[in-house]
């Protein structure tokens, strides 16, 4: 294609063209990564986090690159064109789509954002579409699935524009027809989903998380509700009224369809009953009908996630039964309240969860408390590189809401373990008996040893993971495995008779 053609997709992001000498060359292919560039490919210069490939601009000419997109003023002699433009992270998310042939437009794709719940909700409607025998591709944290096609522990929830545009391309390739997504503010921050459009876009909800990153909570809760400026003219917004307020959402009150248990939601939610196995409540749904609806999974923000998912089915016009019948046989996401079976005959419970957040923790405490008759046990840290300010927040709730906290590391990467730990205890109430155990196995050691007959043992953070990395090294860990491990081989207690 012609660089005047990538040139006119640019719309008001373009700023000028250098060096074009009237020339307009041939481009083959658009790339952002210099370890990728090919003679003849465009590339697009940004301003990284880590990196400022501006400062390739030399060797890219020298390696044959046929144009450059750029967001800062590149200093030196060139040639070839340079395209500048005011964000080059835009640039790329429409030029990438664009020559992947807008693969979003043969797809019924659907965002699913927020700061909990994404994958749950994202999981949910998978399974649903499964079992509907309709193909779809699930891209989240836990793993990317395109047809036959899967990676596990991807790098991010939400990719990359090169990385999303290629795998909705290879959706289109394998015949799917569904796109479903988990959309974070990163994504959202850093236009990675800009260059597409979704048909039903979900808010599951905004509470604090990731201000390491965004400046405010209100710029956060700012980015969150980008996702629906990037509806297609079919497409609706799903959103949680109990915790968004629907008036900050810039779309027709007809585009949104809302949830919870508060009076005005379209689909409301009423007479939750909470087993250890499962859970009954009844939805009412915007037409006037109720049904009741059951659930393996577990907690009342999980009945937000399961009525989230019957109001995205509704609005691509799947019948409210069937999408009841698919949701009874999902049973959930490995490492989101999942307990570990094996530690029920020594009489006690033990869960594991993927809270790391101050309202994931305090959700998952209120259900623990409210199944378990016995004491609260919780091994919990907090990730490094991310969030300080929610560390103390989420000492303070663990301390208010268990009976024993047993501080110890999640995910430190380049900080100091103790130090982490530190910034937690600063919240915790010295009332209350907590230990603080850097290491996370002999942390989960000492809370089963605690454990008595109907106690229940949470261990936060880190869900599925199966690993745990440090400033110089990872090791392999996996708080279900661990639990299982000490529970065979160093376990000394009697079995429940
Ligand atoms: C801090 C951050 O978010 N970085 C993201 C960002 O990287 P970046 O573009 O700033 O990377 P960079 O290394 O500075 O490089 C800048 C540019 O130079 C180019 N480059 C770089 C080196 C080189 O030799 N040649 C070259 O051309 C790069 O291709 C890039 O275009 O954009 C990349 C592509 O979109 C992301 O993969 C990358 O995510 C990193 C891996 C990451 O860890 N991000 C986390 C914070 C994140 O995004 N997390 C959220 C989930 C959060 C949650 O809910 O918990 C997520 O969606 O994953
Ligand atoms: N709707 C919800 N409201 C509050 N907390 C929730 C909700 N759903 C899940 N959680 C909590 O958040 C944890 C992570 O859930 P899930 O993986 O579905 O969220 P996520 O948004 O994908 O998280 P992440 O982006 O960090 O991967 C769960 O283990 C649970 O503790």
């Amino acid at each position: 294609m012609k660089l005047s053609h990538l040139i006119e997709l640019l719309g008001n992001n373009l700023v000028e063209v250098t060096n074009l000498n009237g020339k307009d060359p041939e481009v083959n292919d658009v790339v952002s990564n210099s370890r990728l560039l090919k003679p003849g490919n465009l590339f697009i210069c940004l301003q990284g986090t880590s990196f400022d490939s501006h400062l390739l601009a030399p060797e890219l000419q020298e390696r044959g690159a046929a144009a450059l997109i750029a967001e800062k003023k590149i200093d030196v002699d060139l040639d070839i064109p340079i395209i500048y433009v005011k964000s080059s992270r835009l640039a790329e998310a429409h030029l990438y789509m664009e020559i992947n042939d807008h693969p979003y437009k043969k797809l019924t794709t659907i965002g699913v954002t927020g700061t909990n719940g994404k994958t749950t909700v994202t999981t949910l409607i998978n399974h649903i579409l499964e079992t509907f025998q309709r193909k779809s591709a699930l891209v989240g944290t836990v793993k990317n699935v395109i047809g036959d096609y899967v990676s596990t522990n991807p790098k991010n929830t939400t990719p990359g524009p090169a990385t999303l545009a290629k795998y909705m391309k290879m959706a289109v390739e394998k015949n799917l027809e569904y796109f479903v997504m988990e959309v974070s503010s990163h994504g959202l921050a850093m236009h990675r989903v800009d260059g597409m459009r979704f048909d039903v876009a979900v808010l599951t909800n905004v509470t604090r998380d990731h201000l390491d990153f965004h400046a405010s909570f209100e710029d956060y809760y700012r980015t969150k509700l980008r996702i629906f400026n990037l509806l297609k003219p079919v497409g609706k917004a799903v959103v949680n009224s109990d915790n968004v307020n629907i008036g900050d959402i810039k779309l027709p009150r007809d585009k949104i369809i809302t949830y919870g248990f508060g009076n005005e939601s379209d689909f409301r939610m009423e007479n939750l009953e909470i087993s250890r196995t499962g859970m009954y409540f009844t939805v009412e749904t915007p037409f006037g009908s109720k049904h009741k609806v059951y659930t393996r999974l577990v907690g009342e923000h999980n009945a937000y996630n399961v009525t989230a998912t019957i109001a995205t089915m509704e609005s691509l016009n799947y019948d409210t039964e069937h999408i009841l019948e698919a949701i009874s046989t999902f049973s959930g996401v490995p490492g989101r309240f999942e307990f570990v079976e094996e530690a029920t005959k020594y009489g006690f419970d033990v869960l594991v969860d993927f809270a790391h957040t101050p309202d994931a923790l305090e959700k998952l405490l209120k259900t623990a408390k409210k199944l378990s008759e016995g004491r609260i046990i919780i091994v919990f840290g907090a990730g490094g590189d991310a969030d300080k300010g929610k560390r103390p927040l989420m000492g303070e709730i663990a301390s208010r809401f268990a009976d024993v906290v047993i501080l110890t590391s999640d995910d430190p990467k380049k900080e100091d373990p103790e130090e982490i730990l530190n910034d937690i205890e600063a919240g915790i109430s010295k009332t209350k008996p907590y230990l603080v155990i850097p290491d996370r196995r002999e942390a989960i050691s000492v809370a089963l040893t605690l454990a008595n007959r109907q106690d229940t043992v949470l261990i936060a953070g880190r869900g599925h993971e199966d690993y745990q990395a440090f400033a110089d090294y990872v090791v392999a860990f996996n708080d279900k495995r661990v639990v299982k491990e000490i529970l065979d081989t160093k376990f000394r207690r009697h079995a429940k008779r």
